[in-house]
């Protein structure tokens, strides 16, 4: 029998009764989750190591709606992840109620009920290796051609009712059970602006696309609670309310209960009655308006801080400089898709741009075509051209592209190879080169043209400290200007750390380290701030407007959060906007 799901077909469904509501009669069906007075504790640590949180009291009851907030995304994720069981709580809650009391009557395996969709980047990549994320700018590969519909439903084909691999006869009341299914489905994915998406390969959708499609996966697994982490990054502003409002209606009918994690920047919806505010190992639980209150004194210290920092000393941005990119009526098609429509635009020294549009406006597609990784960048011909630091496309190999270009994005940031034994050291000496892999003298790199002299060498140790002391421990933890190249101790000890055991905020620091090493004379910084918690942020705003890029360089930040971008218009910030396949600067 179908459960849950009923407010969208009231008319029809006296007979597919909601699972949660038929099991909440229970004597603990008005408690979601209760944890009185534990610590939370990594799988492996006794009870006398230090523990991820101290003294958790938090109690959701049925009908409050609550988001758990974090500043970085460690400890945020930390939590729901406990709610999942990959952390140890001690004590336990006790039986028969347990953690999750609204599933104990009749008993229900929160393994199978309990569903967690994170967005937060991983640490790890499987396998340690590099994989190709410019595959889905070429032909697609057979195994990635599942598309969305049938990553949620197999094999299964509703227009003719009968599972395509075998034939089995269904009874009606399965077949109206598999319709009622599939409206859900069509009703979800419409309200989501899925659609149109639904028969492409899913690693043709865009980063925002591919989020929302994992949340009608996650409704469609049917738990009787999601928790939802970081569900609005990476989301445009229209997509966001969007979300939102289908999390409120689904919550508020329990088809599912759902939790969600948010950044301390996002903004709290209106029907959130509840937080679970997460900082320094200890979580303030209660009513939204309260732990908003005592949270108050120190956000106004924080912003008066970032503010002071922000407003002095920034580096003079030139405006004329000499062209790095020139895109003359750029189109990129995938057959009768038209997803980039003769794109003008030019981007020259010492500029500061704002790459803005919805999700699925095509730009990281606009980005991978300026990197050289997307196979249309050599067939821009006849009224379209592209030219690269002065060069046509063809004219400038890759490799050569990729020492001249800085980037950070979600998917250099998913796919950089996560070996054993790689210091974090040698990840940013990756960047003069552009690799991948470490190597070279001092793990400084190779070089593209014959061995390194001493003096070259040299400058990139040089360099490799100062973007350690600028952007490393011992910059979080002050307020003020970055320590002009000397590294601290702390800084020294990060540097020798395994890159694969740091955290994804960590990571990403050194990931933004690694972009900006070698001065590119282009730096691309997608969702530069991911993961990162506020310390991290203050510090590489800091740092990139205070000479951590120089006059002679030139940055597009891509974001659909304007605050996010370390420039404002005092400092001559340009935005160019793709709408619909066409950019313009507005
Ligand atoms: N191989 C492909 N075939 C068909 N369409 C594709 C293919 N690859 C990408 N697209 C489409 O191109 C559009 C642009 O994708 P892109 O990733 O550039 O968007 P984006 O602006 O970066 O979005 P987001 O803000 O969500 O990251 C999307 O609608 C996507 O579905």
């Amino acid at each position: 029998m179908l459960p849950v799901f009923k407010h969208f077909l009231r008319a029809k469904r006296p007979r597919y009764e909601s699972r949660a509501y038929t099991h909440n009669r229970g004597k603990q069906a008005g408690i979601v989750l209760q944890i009185a007075s534990s610590n939370i504790y990594r799988f492996g640590d006794s009870n006398i190591a230090a523990p991820v949180f101290r003294d958790v009291r938090w109690v959701v009851k049925e009908g409050e709606n609550w988001a758990v907030i974090g500043s970085g995304s460690n400890q945020k994720t930390a939590l729901l992840q406990t709610l999942r069981g990959h952390l140890r709580i001690a004590p336990p809650p006790p039986p028969p109620g347990g953690l999750f009391p609204f599933l104990s009557d009749p008993p229900r395996d929160p393994h199978d009920n309990v569903a967690l969709v994170s967005f937060a980047h991983r640490p790890h990549t499987y396998g340690g290796a590099f994989y190709d994320y410019t595959a889905r700018y070429g032909a697609v590969r057979e195994e990635d051609k599942i598309t969305l519909r049938e990553s949620v439903f197999g094999d299964y084909d509703f227009l003719n009712i009968w599972p395509k691999a075998y034939i089995e006869v269904k009874t009606p009341e399965e077949i109206a059970a598999e319709q009622v299914k599939k409206g859900i489905f069509e009703d979800l994915t419409a309200k989501l602006g899925l659609t149109s998406l639904l028969d492409l390969p899913m690693v043709a959708l865009s980063n925002g696309q591919t989020r929302r499609a994992r949340i009608v996966k996650a409704i469609m697994s049917e738990p009787e609670l999601l928790l939802l982490d970081e569900p609005l990054t990476g989301l445009d502003v229209n997509s966001r309310q969007t979300l939102l409002s289908v999390l409120e209606s689904l919550h508020s009918t329990r088809t599912p209960r759902i939790i969600m994690g948010l950044r301390k920047q996002d903004p709290i919806p209106p029907w959130i009655s509840h937080l679970a505010l997460v900082k320094d190992g200890q979580i303030l639980t209660g009513v939204k308006a309260d732990v908003l209150n005592q949270e108050a004194m120190d956000a106004a210290q924080e912003v008066a801080s970032r503010t002071s920092t922000l407003n002095h000393d920034r580096a003079r941005i030139q405006e004329d400089g000499k062209p790095v990119v020139v895109l003359k009526n750029v189109n990129v098609v995938y057959g009768s898709r038209k997803v980039l429509s003769s794109i003008n635009w030019t981007i020259r020294e010492g500029q500061r741009w704002h790459l803005q549009g919805a999700n699925g406006s095509g730009k990281t597609t606009l980005m991978s075509i300026i990197t050289g990784d997307h196979p249309q960048s050599y067939t821009q011909r006849g009224e379209s051209y592209l030219e690269l630091f002065s060069r046509a496309r063809p004219k400038i190999s890759t490799p050569h592209l990729r020492s001249l270009i800085g980037i950070v994005s979600p998917e250099l940031a998913n796919a950089y190879p996560r070996r054993a034994k790689t210091s974090v050291w040698e990840v940013i000496g990756t960047g003069f080169d552009g690799a991948f892999v470490p190597g070279g003298k001092n793990g400084v790199g190779i070089g593209l043209e014959g061995e390194l002299t001493d003096d070259v060498v040299q400058w990139r140790v040089n360099r490799i400290r100062e973007v350690l002391s600028g952007l490393g421990p011992s910059s979080w933890a002050s307020k003020g200007a970055h320590n002009e190249g000397k590294m601290s101790k702390a800084d020294e000890a990060f540097s020798k750390r395994d890159f694969v055991d740091l955290s994804a905020g960590e990571q990403n620091v050194v990931l933004l380290m690694r972009a900006l090493v070698g001065r590119p004379q282009l730096v691309l910084l997608d969702e530069v701030w991911s993961g990162m918690d506020d310390a991290m942020v203050r510090a590489g705003r800091r740092y990139l407007c205070k000479g951590g890029v120089g006059p002679d360089q030139a940055v597009v930040v891509i974001s659909h959060w304007e605050e996010e971008v370390p420039w404002g218009g005092e400092d001559g910030l340009r935005r160019f906007r793709l709408e619909e396949g066409s950019g313009k600067e507005t």
